[in-house]
């Protein structure tokens, strides 16, 4: 399910996290992703471990329900649930519970404070919790196709607590000049957030020891999606 901004409650920004993002943290974060096309940094003092406490309760929580489905890849025909490619389970936010509203609330910061700096147009966002159980893994890929202007920033923003280097299941980013250069990887502790052009920069996850929760979060420029059949 994708979120229009306009159906979103406009109280989020009052919560007691609801922190306002400095002008300075957006210039630097809008400086490396156009110098390298993507970063990572680390959102607690934005978000607090309040609000990633109970983000984290959330995707628990629809874990042990039917609304977590298997994730699948391609779109319309092509689409398909190939396990040898991405092994996560996914459910779509839909900005309705305080703790979804707060983070749309930053997301939206993000948004307009990129769209200043960068002219993406970026229209809006759409957002999905991610779970993926102990050998799970995304094989390299990258998040939209070339020219057609959907998903444009992808952000990942990570909800585990006390992960360890020997937990694996870090993200893997390749350099956009030469893709077959490992150019970082992204430790999914809570907390952590890695931001990339969604079109240039190839990414995998790598398997996890233990269950890994994350949410990813497109910027898109179409105000409407296109239609997933038949295109
Ligand atoms: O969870 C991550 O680190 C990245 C997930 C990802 O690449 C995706 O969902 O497209
Ligand atoms: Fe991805």
């Amino acid at each position: 399910m994708t979120i229009a901004f306009a159906d979103l409650p406009t109280s989020h920004n009052d919560a007691p996290d609801g922190a306002v993002v400095e002008e300075t943290w957006l210039d630097t974060i809008a400086a490396d992703l156009s110098e390298r096309g993507w970063l990572n940094l680390d959102v607690r003092d934005y978000l607090g471990r309040a609000l990633l406490a109970e983000l984290r309760q959330e995707v628990e929580i629809l874990e042990k329900t039917a609304a977590m489905e298997r994730a699948g890849v391609g779109r319309g025909s092509d689409f398909t649930r190939d396990r040898s490619v991405r092994r996560d389970r996914i459910a779509w936010l839909n900005g309705q519970t305080p703790a979804q509203q707060q983070l749309f609330g930053f997301l939206e910061q993000v948004r307009v404070g990129l769209n200043r700096r960068l002219f993406l147009g970026l229209q809006r966002f759409e957002a999905h919790y991610a779970s993926y159980q102990p050998g799970d893994f995304y094989r390299r890929h990258v998040d939209s196709f070339r020219g057609r202007a959907s998903r444009v920033v992808s952000l990942v923003l990570y909800l585990n607590e006390g992960w360890r280097p020997e937990d694996g299941g870090e993200l893997q980013v390749f350099n956009r000049e030469s893709p077959e250069e490992i150019c970082g990887r992204v430790q999914p502790d809570e907390g952590r957030v890695a931001l990339f052009m969604s079109e240039e920069v190839p990414h995998e996850v790598l398997p996890a020891a233990r269950t890994r929760h994350s949410i990813a979060c497109w910027f898109r420029q179409d105000v409407v999606p296109v239609p997933l059949t038949g295109v």
